[in-house]
């Protein structure tokens, strides 16, 4: 067992309750109101200005080379084709920002601003971890892509080799590294990664109005 399966087996229950969230079942059918995607991009565009906040402080403190080259690849993809989706989307949807953060997001913006000034590479890659295994994990399914754009390009910027590669990239990152650290800082990632996947759930809950 590695540091980031166990921390994947400790947290099923709620890892799984994210990943077979409503939310994630009406997204493969299509079937998401607008209302509720709307809400969901617009609190997840609050979130991913900071997330690219996070993969900077990760490619300043990689003490690997390749790594700090592959993190800085992922900046430049995230901060292109994704953000490429999002003004696409809240276009359609009639999203105007700025919007307030909702609980779990604010939640969600806090943990990554702490990772990000800890200075602490092992923590910066647990948050990034959860973000993107949890988001691999849901998008991965035998099932057939929904017709509209709107929905499927959501679900494929979050699957395929290329991201397959970085989440493998972000465990075996976050592996090496827990396993470096002395026992005090391995407990510390441990609860960033719960908390992680604590604020995932939360976070397509609140889609929903229900935090
Ligand atoms: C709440 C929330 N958690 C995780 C992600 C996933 N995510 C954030 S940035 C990124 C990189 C994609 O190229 C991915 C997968 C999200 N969007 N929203």
């Amino acid at each position: 067992m590695s540091f980031s399966r166990d921390l994947r087996a400790a947290t099923s229950t709620t890892w799984d309750a994210a990943t077979g969230h409503r939310f994630v079942a009406e997204l493969w059918t299509g079937t998401v109101e607008d209302a509720v995607l709307a809400r969901y991009l617009a609190q997840d565009a609050l979130f991913l200005d900071r997330f690219v906040a996070l993969l900077g402080a990760a490619v300043a403190t990689a003490d690997d080379t390749q790594a700090r080259l592959a993190i800085a690849r992922q900046l430049g993809l995230v901060a292109s084709d994704e953000d490429d989706y999002f003004a696409r989307a809240l276009a359609r949807l009639g999203v105007t920002p700025p919007v307030e953060p909702l609980p779990p997001t604010q939640g969600f913006l806090d943990l990554m601003d702490d990772a990000r000034r800890s200075g602490a590479y092992g923590v910066a890659l647990t948050v990034l971890l959860v973000a993107e295994w949890l988001y691999l994990d849901w998008a991965t399914r035998p099932d057939t892509a929904p017709p509209d754009w709107l929905h499927r390009e959501w679900i494929d910027l979050h699957r395929g080799p290329g991201f397959t590669a970085w989440v493998d990239l972000l465990r075996a990152e976050t592996d090496r590294v827990a396993a470096g650290v002395d026992d005090l800082a391995r407990e510390r990632m441990g609860e960033v990664f719960r908390r992680a996947v604590d604020l995932e759930l939360a976070f397509f809950d609140a889609a929903y109005g229900d935090r």
